[in-house]
């Protein structure tokens, strides 16, 4: 609902909130400039100023004070009328002031599209637009992320979410800031809400008659300070009964042009001072510099709208497309999805083709629209993600409640499948809690909870094995996500390591086209560089002959090293590995790219601590490489056999040499009195804790095992700090990539 009550306005109004941010934009360069080219003299009172411009001006008019300090004299000459902006200590002439036609554009076109009323209707409309987009798109970060406390945490999800979110929750306040006042702005236009001006004050009756005294000496101007002042306006030449008109911050009033008294004074209401401060706060008329924060702010917005458009986009292109659900009414299997971003239907698609195939009669739904009340399903299949701080995806966070309503029923078995990232603390955590719910109301478990990290085919596959055991049905569940458009490569070169061993290990290299052969000169200089953008840590997407399903490998060089470079264990029966083991130099593969930013050393000066065992040196070594500040980085890396298998071994030295890396601290288990990387991690402990105390950042990559040892040793080495994994983890300093 938030979602919907999020994406409508935006969608309907995404033109006009990036014209009328981009509008206010330039508007608000306006105060500060016009502050700029203004001298507020101390203490100066308004007859002061009167004469002096008067002894400039013998018929001026009218004299302005603009929110922003500038005085401005409306005159008559010999020869026509004039209008100049003078200097409030002398009353001298500055310039002619003709406000730019330019921005008397900017305003008609921001204030009503040049449109007269329909115009002002559409920016009254877009204004509150706005103010629903902030307050809505807030409650959704803070949901997304965890809660209030989180919103400074770094984000997660796809390129534009991110970027939508990021440049979001910097400029919330202030365009909450230009919605609110512009809402009210606009209803004060159109008499919805009263601006006080009506409260004008009446003209005086009788006045003194008496001689006009000169204007320096008029008690109610001297009286009056400068900054006070908003308008002047001088009386009639020759008019008697003529007065001066005063206008100040305080209220509206008459000056007698002989007495100097102050005739029929009105000060303004709490509604008028409202009104002001709000237009002031909206322009930032006299407070240029808030002006110019809520133009940065208003800046964004274009930005806001076009990433929103495409976070739409994406998500309409994701959303499940399902056909051939059975009737709920007499479904025998109900499979529930819980997703935010809707790769989970994908899976869900897949297990629901395999069971209708398998003969069951199956019904699909988001878990909010859990049919619990006409279904007589007794089997139920729970396939969700988890989101904020181990907390429910949109599509789920009903769900409990509805579960809680429906009445115990030990007939009915249920399977939850978890889908999370292990990056993230609270791993598969609204999973669980659907699992335990279901527990404690008395369903029975079918199956024990599964979690799947990222979305892993493999896993979902071996998942489907013990589904089709229980069921007594063979189920092969292949889930081929959509993935980017892969690419040609070529092996360039292969470093084998341990060949002698059961598995082996390999570093491929690629380029994008053979660096030999019949290619001719252009061609194979050119193409060479057409590898498509990627980081070292990014992943490496390879479908090996024969199967449809994708295998990941981190990658160890950037796509400016103009080489993609992978390190590979031979798993024992495994078909990628095997298949990249065989391959000889000049063969051609085809890899996509999945980016993976979160693992990624921080920028910046601070230390950077990578750890790591086998084949997970990949992405590290791809850092070491690419760390040509020389910023301080300390290698952790635990490996079988110096002698067969010490990966990139001539390259970490040749980087300890050239400063790339600061240490390099190996661990080898395959030797007498062989130890393991979490022992070195231990041993250099007081080298850590400094590490970590000057603001270090640490990146595990390697196996799950690994790195479930290397969290256990930190966490001991961390507590003399008082901090944990856990706690470097929510602040962004400790990363995993783990297979
Ligand atoms: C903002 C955000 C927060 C997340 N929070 C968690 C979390 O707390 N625990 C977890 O295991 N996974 C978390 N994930 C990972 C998702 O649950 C995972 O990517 C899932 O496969 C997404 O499924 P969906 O596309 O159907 O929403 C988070 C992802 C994002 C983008």
């Amino acid at each position: 609902m938030l979602r919907k009550i999020h994406s409508l306005p935006g969608l309907v109004a995404a033109v006009l909130i990036t014209v009328v941010g981009i509008t206010g934009a330039i508007l608000s360069a306006d105060p500060a400039a016009e502050r700029m080219g203004t001298s507020i003299p101390a203490r100066r009172n308004v007859a002061e100023l009167a004469d002096r411009v008067l002894a400039h001006y013998p018929g001026a008019e009218q004299i302005q004070r603009t929110p922003s300090g500038a005085l401005i004299v409306y005159y008559q000459t010999g020869s026509g009328a004039g209008v100049d902006q003078v200097d409030p200590s002398s009353g001298n002439r500055i310039r002619s002031y003709v406000p730019s036609a330019f921005m008397r554009w900017v305003k008609q076109l921001h204030r009503s599209l040049l449109l007269d009323t329909t115009g002002r209707i559409a920016t009254a409309a877009t204004a509150i637009a706005m103010l629903v987009l902030c307050v809505s798109g807030l409650l959704l970060l803070i949901k997304r992320i965890g809660g209030w406390h989180a919103l400074a945490r770094p984000l997660h999800g796809s390129k534009s979410q991110r970027w939508h979110a990021e440049i979001g929750r910097i400029a919330v306040t202030g365009l909450l800031m230009s919605s609110i006042t512009g809402t009210y702005m606009s209803a004060a236009t159109f008499s919805l809400v009263s601006d006080g001006m009506q409260n004008e004050p009446d003209f005086p009756s009788t006045t003194s008659g008496g001689p006009p005294a000169p204007v320096g000496r008029l008690s109610a101007l001297v009286a009056t300070d400068l900054a006070d002042l908003r308008e002047l306006v001088f009386p009639e030449p020759g008019d008697a009964a003529a007065v001066y008109t005063l206008r100040t911050a305080q209220g509206d009033g008459y000056v007698d042009q002989s007495s100097g008294a102050l005739l029929g004074f009105r000060a303004h209401g709490g509604t008028r001072d409202l009104y002001e401060l709000i237009y002031r706060l909206h322009t930032g008329e006299g407070l240029w510099w808030f002006g110019l924060i809520l133009g940065i702010c208003a800046l964004t917005s274009p930005w806001m709208a076009v990433t929103g458009v495409i976070v739409w986009w994406q998500r309409q292109r994701a959303k499940p497309r399902f056909s051939g659900n059975s009737p709920a009414r007499s479904a025998e299997v109900l499979i529930l999805v819980g997703s935010e971003n809707n790769s989970t239907w994908g899976f869900a698609r897949v297990l629901h083709d395999a069971l209708r195939q398998a003969g069951r009669r199956v019904y699909t739904a988001p878990m909010n629209q859990a049919p619990f009340q006409e279904s007589p399903a007794r089997l139920l299949f729970i396939l969700t993600a988890t989101y904020g701080d181990g907390g429910a995806p949109s599509s789920a966070d009903q769900f409990l409640t509805l579960l809680s309503r429906r009445p115990p029923d030990p007939a009915t078995q249920f399977a939850v499948l978890g889908f999370g990232d292990s990056q993230f603390s609270k791993f598969c955590q609204f999973a669980k809690d659907v699992d335990a719910a279901f527990r404690a109301h008395g369903c029975q478990p079918a199956l024990e909870l599964v979690t799947i990290n990222r979305q892993s085919s493999q896993e979902f596959a071996r998942w489907g094995v013990a589904v089709g055991d229980m069921l007594g049905v063979e189920l092969k569940l292949e889930h081929a996500p959509v993935h980017p458009q892969p690419f040609p490569l070529y092996l360039q070169e292969r470093i084998d390591y341990g060949r002698e061993e059961s598995e082996p290990t390999v570093v491929l290299r690629f380029v994008a086209a053979p660096s030999s052969g019949s290619a001719g000169l252009l061609d194979r200089l050119f193409k060479r560089h057409r590898l498509p953008h990627f980081e070292a840590g990014d992943l490496a997407g390879i479908i090996p002959p024969g199967s449809a399903m994708p295998r990941f490998y981190s990658l160890a060089s950037d796509s400016r090293n103009g080489v993609l470079e992978i390190c590979v264990r031979k798993q024992p029966g495994g078909v990628c590995s095997t298949y990249l083991h065989g391959l000889e130099v000049g063969e051609r593969i085809e890899v996509f790219i999945q980016p993976n930013p979160q693992f990624r050393p921080a920028s910046g000066a601070s230390p950077v601590i990578l750890i790591g065992a086998g084949t997970g040196i990949g992405p590290l070594a791809g850092f070491i490489r690419n760390n040509t500040g020389k910023y301080p980085m300390y290698l952790y890396w635990g490996g079988r056999d110096p002698e067969s298998d010490f990966l990139y071994e001539p390259e970490l030295k040749n980087y300890l040499a050239d400063s790339r890396l600061t240490q390099l601290h190996t661990a080898f288990s395959r030797i007498d009195n062989g130890v393991r990387v979490q022992t070195r991690l231990t041993e250099d402990a007081e080298n850590m804790r400094e590490l970590i105390g000057s603001g270090g950042q640490i990146l595990v990559c390697g196996s799950s095992a690994m790195a479930h040892s290397v969290r256990m040793a930190l966490d001991e080495i961390l507590a003399p700090m008082s901090l944990s994994v856990q706690t470097l983890r929510t602040t962004g300093r400790y990363r995993e990539d783990v297979f």
